[in-house]
């Protein structure tokens, strides 16, 4: 093997390359993007917090917005992504980053309305923090909020950012400057929080029906990750074994009863969700009794794996959709 190979060089946004959380991708502009931009950006109370966001905001500014975040990629002076919902590939808000000349660097965020009050901005802030730190090497972040503008104050606070004094800061929306808190971040704080979160075992199974079709169960309203499409299951409690607890899992949720010996260890997901990482078996299943029924209220689809792919799932389920393809 050669250093070449592309899982050594993994992708960075300097590269373009899209990071996942669990609703959301932080992935590059494009200028189809425009249109969405100017409809959600045109908005007072969207301008009215932001330094960057003129008012009004015209599809001309989005296309100039989209050009920017493009060039600074490339020079390597930051990056502004967009935060896509994976559940209908809407773009509902943006986030990015400047690198200061001492290899600090600055974050900047804001979040559609039709989207406020859901956790987006945190949940896409603890993705870029991550990668930031982990992935490129930089030892402090930084950031400053509008005065009057305390949701995104408490954003940054539950990503771990502490008060970091005040600053100058332009509001673009209303052309002058205002006196704004700070606050920051280092990599060793980050990195002590983020290594003291806990590790979910989570036992799933791909249930095989006769005509190679796998069963898969949206995840219902209400819960993290509602709508995306995932392999029933759950956690493993204390004390139980993996296989223990998807047996008692599938009996709770689809009415159907499996013998442990038909549980056949098929891979594993590994995936870092920010507040908890997640480590889930999966088992090929092809023997049961009984007919699989929605018992939580979760959907139920038979999906042949070539087409999983097209489904909205969880971050974490990817890698294993590409397993199954070669396996079933
Ligand atoms: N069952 C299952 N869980 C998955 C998959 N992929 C994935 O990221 N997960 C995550 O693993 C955890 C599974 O726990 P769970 O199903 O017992 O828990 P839950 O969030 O439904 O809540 P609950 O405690 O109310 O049952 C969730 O955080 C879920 O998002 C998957 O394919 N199957």
């Amino acid at each position: 093997m050669t250093e070449e190979a592309g899982c050594w060089s993994a992708g960075t946004v300097w590269a373009g390359t899209a990071l996942a959380t669990a609703r959301l991708r932080l992935r590059p502009f494009t200028h189809t993007d425009a249109p969405r931009l100017a409809a959600v950006l045109d908005d007072w109370d969207m301008a009215k917090y932001t330094a960057n966001i003129p008012h009004p905001y015209h599809e001309t500014d989005a296309h100039a917005f989209i050009l920017l975040q493009e060039q600074r990629r490339q020079l390597g002076q930051g990056a502004g992504l967009a935060l896509e919902r994976t559940t209908d590939k809407q773009v509902i808000g943006a986030i990015g980053f400047t690198m200061d000349p001492d290899g600090s660097a600055e974050l900047g965020y804001w979040v559609a309305r039709e989207a406020w009050g859901q956790g987006y901005a945190t949940e896409a802030l603890r993705r870029l923090i991550r990668h930031l730190f982990a992935d490129l090497g930089i030892a402090r972040l930084w950031a400053m909020v509008h005065p009057d503008n305390p949701a995104s104050k408490t954003v940054l606070g539950k990503a771990g950012f502490l008060p970091d004094g005040h600053s100058q800061c332009a509001v673009a929306s209303r052309g002058c400057s205002v006196v704004s808190p700070r606050f920051a971040l280092t990599a060793d704080q980050w990195k002590a929080t983020h290594a003291a979160r806990p590790m979910l075992l989570v036992a799933a199974a791909a249930l095989i029906d006769t005509d190679g079709r796998v069963l898969m169960a949206s995840r219902p309203p209400g819960k993290m990750m509602a709508g995306l499409w995932e392999f029933p299951g759950g956690k493993v409690h204390d004390g139980e074994t993996p296989e223990a607890a998807l047996i008692r899992e599938l009996h709770e949720e689809l009415g159907i009863d499996v013998g442990e010996s038909c549980l056949a260890p098929l891979a594993f997901a590994s995936y870092d969700y920010d507040t908890f990482h997640l480590l889930m078996p999966l088992y090929a299943v092809r023997t049961w009794k009984g007919s699989p029924i929605a018992k939580e209220g979760q959907g139920l689809k038979w999906v042949r794996p070539a087409r999983m792919g097209e489904m909205p799932m969880p971050p974490a389920d990817i890698p294993l959709v590409a397993i199954l393809r070669e396996w079933v």
